[in-house]
């Protein structure tokens, strides 16, 4: 089976390749850079759900021989007085059937969040590799490996999104 990805972060690929395995044998992936038009940190759940569906349409439209066509994109949802980072997958099939699914979300911390708003930094992989002195930890484990201290990675996030988008396909006698 090939899986087309609308990016090239490892840690989506790798997310990806993990959340098909489950349920599908042979699964083979390929990514591809694809422009969204999005800001690079989307924030709001229409811009997020916007960038995963977009890069999902493109990976299909530009891969060769897709199976599937999957986005998955990064961003901030505001609740209350706080900002929560989510990961939103779009999975489409050939015959443009989708559906989304979404990861767990963990906090940011106040002053990160800030320093996007202000425009001091583009996103928060910026704010981090700043911060921390790593260098482009999102595609590097995520920032959630640092806050989890190195328990959880943005690659089981991605995983779960990918996998939650993937439950309407495995059960299409109910879903339909
Ligand atoms: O190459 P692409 O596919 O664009 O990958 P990206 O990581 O740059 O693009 P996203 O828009 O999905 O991510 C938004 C930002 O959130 C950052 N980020 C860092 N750690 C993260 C984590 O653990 N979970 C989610 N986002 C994280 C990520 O690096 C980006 O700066």
């Amino acid at each position: 089976m090939e899986v087309c990805v609308g990016s090239t972060n490892p840690t989506k690929l790798k997310g990806v390749k993990n959340a098909f395995s489950m349920f599908y044998n042979n699964v083979n992936i390929k990514g591809y850079n694809v422009q969204t038009g999005i800001p690079p940190q989307p924030i709001g759940l229409e811009q997020i759900i916007e960038g995963a569906r977009r890069r999902a349409i493109s990976s299909l439209a530009i891969g060769e021989r897709c199976d599937f066509g999957v986005g998955v994109e990064a961003g901030f949802i505001p609740i209350e007085d706080k900002f929560f980072d989510v990961q939103i997958a779009f999975v489409i099939d050939r015959n443009g059937i989708g559906f989304y699914g979404f990861s767990p979300m963990f906090m940011v911390p106040k002053t990160f969040v800030e320093k996007i708003l202000a425009g001091e930094y583009r996103e928060l992989e910026e704010v981090v590799d700043s911060y921390f002195h790593t260098k482009n930890i999102g595609e590097k484990g995520g920032f959630i490996s640092i806050l989890s201290k190195g328990r959880i990675r943005r690659e089981d996030l991605v995983f779960y999104a990918v996998t939650m988008a993937l439950i309407p396909f495995i059960n299409q006698n109910i879903y339909s």
